[in-house]
């Protein structure tokens, strides 16, 4: 589960998040939607430990900022980064020691099969491609075997299959009970992912609907009729 209780963030005098709060179960997932500039990705960073913030996040009912927590959730960030000097395969081991994760080496060999990278597993991480950093970044956020599970923007950059592929992953995360936060623009992606569904506009959620009370509406329907058109804040 994740839990997300007041919580700010400021740049400088610029309140990016205020007071926002939310809750996904496990074996959930969830949507985090708002226009360019809302404060999606300001709310995932501070999630992921990567800014200070005021307010509580709880991974699992534990606070958010101790190592317990950390060790039960993975993020695949909206711009990857790799370790220039390691290949894609130290790249999951780095991550298994690091986690001292369980996950086996048919587990790994699997996913990257899966992901199209089962040839490029020897391959520096300054040799591959956006698309490619993007996988191996998905990759090993599955090594972690996490509880629960952050994805900014994770289908831009990917081709088609990897696309087809990452939602087959989403769905069997859920069903394995993880708890899945998924930010992004594109809600066609998300459409049959979600089982609840947030939308920021100007730092605050502005509503929020689960599948029940969603009923027969879509997704765009439901965004659409919180946010009445799809215009940025002009502050990004
Ligand atoms: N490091 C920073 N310093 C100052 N202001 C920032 C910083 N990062 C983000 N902001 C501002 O905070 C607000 C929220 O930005 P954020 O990146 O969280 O939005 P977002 O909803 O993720 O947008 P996008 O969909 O474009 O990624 C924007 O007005 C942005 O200009």
């Amino acid at each position: 589960m994740l839990e997300i209780q007041d919580l700010s963030k400021s740049y400088g005098k610029y309140l990016a998040v205020d007071k926002v709060n939310f809750f996904i179960p496990d074996g959930q997932v969830g949507v985090l939607l708002g226009p360019n500039g809302a404060g999606k990705s300001t709310i995932i960073k501070c999630i992921a430990g990567l800014l200070r913030y005021t307010g509580r996040i709880g991974i699992q009912a534990i606070d958010a900022k101790t190592l317990e927590a950390k060790r039960l959730f993975a993020y695949v960030p909206e711009i990857p980064s790799m370790f220039e000097a390691l290949t894609v395969r130290e790249h999951i081991e780095y991550i298994r020691r690091a986690y001292n994760s369980n996950v086996t080496d048919e587990e790994i060999e699997a996913m990257l099969s899966r992901f199209d990278l089962d040839d490029k597993q020897d391959k520096l991480g300054n040799e591959l491609s956006k698309g490619m950093m993007q996988k191996v970044s998905i990759c090993c956020a599955l090594a972690v075997k996490p509880k629960v599970i952050l994805l900014d923007e994770p289908m831009v950059g990917l081709d088609p299959k990897a696309i087809k592929e990452l939602k087959e992953v989403v769905k069997e995360l859920r069903d394995q009970g993880v708890t899945v936060l998924i930010s992004t623009h594109m809600l066609e992606m998300v459409e049959n992912l979600w089982d609840v569904m947030f939308v920021m506009e100007k730092s605050h959620i502005i509503g929020s609907y689960n599948k029940a009370e969603a009923g027969e509406k879509d997704l765009d329907d439901l965004f659409f009729e919180m946010t009445g058109s799809w215009e940025t804040d002009g502050d990004s």
